[in-house]
């Protein structure tokens, strides 16, 4: 889908401690993309540290995912588990459209 990078800081609600953490072993942009298993017809979420390569998140893109823009800048979901992930995206561009692909995704789930 969407190769464009979508530079954003991947963050995960820590439900114990109610509040937002920065996903990985470090604060810092990750390039976060949405990637089609194309015989499967399956999405993921997959993103990597800019800085050091780390995977913060690789996450299923279910049919009953809802995706959240709680502000121009600040989308969040819930996988499978019930994590919350949080993309605070560098621009209101880099956001939209990246929830132009999650949507595309669903679409076609
Ligand atoms: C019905 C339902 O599940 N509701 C979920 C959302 C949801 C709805 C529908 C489908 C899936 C989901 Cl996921 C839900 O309410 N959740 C999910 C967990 C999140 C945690 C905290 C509280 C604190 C307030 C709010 C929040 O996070 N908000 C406000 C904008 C704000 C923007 C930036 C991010 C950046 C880091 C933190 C900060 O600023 O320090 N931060 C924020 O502080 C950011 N919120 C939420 O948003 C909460």
């Amino acid at each position: 889908m969407s190769d464009e990078k979508c530079l954003a800081s991947v963050m995960i609600y820590d439900d114990g401690e109610r509040k937002w953490k920065a996903a990985g072993k470090t604060q810092g942009l990750s390039s976060v993309c949405i990637y089609r298993h194309t015989q499967e017809n399956t999405f993921r979420v997959i993103g990597r540290k800019d800085q050091d390569g780390e995977v913060v998140i690789n996450c299923a893109v279910v049919p009953q995912l809802k995706y959240n823009r709680a502000t121009a800048t600040f989308h969040q979901w819930r996988d499978g588990n019930g994590t919350v992930y949080g993309l605070n995206f560098s621009t209101g561009h880099t956001a939209a459209a990246f929830a132009a692909t999650m949507d595309a995704a669903l679409d076609a789930l």
